[in-house]
């Protein structure tokens, strides 16, 4: 049976209304497909506490957790992923890359012209309709 990982994913928009897109490295797993950036929950763990630490973990910056914004079950090869996306804000610092191979920020209305992870579609598709 496929293991099911709980993921969480950090929706961060600055003052000109983008979004952080951060794409995964060729090291990582699901290598070179864009991402809402995050990681997973560890045992015990709330889902703002895990997103706040995974954060500060890959880029070295602080955010604060706000409200589930989104939640998908997506089945990949080898593992089933839930994943849950949150409406973050940046509190201390600007994203610095220690895993990923880029960040930037883009407009809803551009965010499907890059090439997501699968399990992030729907996050995707719900920020494009939110305004
Ligand atoms: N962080 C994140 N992971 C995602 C997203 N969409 C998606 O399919 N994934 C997948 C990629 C990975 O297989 C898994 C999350 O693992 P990760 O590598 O980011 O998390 P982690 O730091 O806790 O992992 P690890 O080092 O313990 O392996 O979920 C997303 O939007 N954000």
């Amino acid at each position: 049976m496929k293991k099911t990982v709980k993921v969480v994913a950090a929706i961060i928009e600055n003052e000109n209304e983008e979004i952080l897109c951060a794409l995964r490295s060729p090291e990582m797993s699901i290598p070179n497909t864009w991402e809402f950036p995050g990681g997973k929950v560890e045992d015990g763990e709330d889902l703002f506490t895990a997103l706040e630490r995974e954060i500060t973990e890959e880029f070295t910056c602080t955010i604060k957790a706000s409200e589930v914004f989104n939640e998908n079950v997506h089945e990949y090869d080898t593992f089933i992923i839930n994943l849950i996306a949150l409406k973050a804000n940046l509190i201390e610092g600007e994203p610095t890359l220690n895993e990923h191979s880029k960040v930037i920020w883009l407009k809803r209305e551009d965010l499907q012209s890059l090439s997501w992870a699968p399990a992030d579609i729907p996050a995707v598709e719900q920020l494009i309709k939110e305004v």
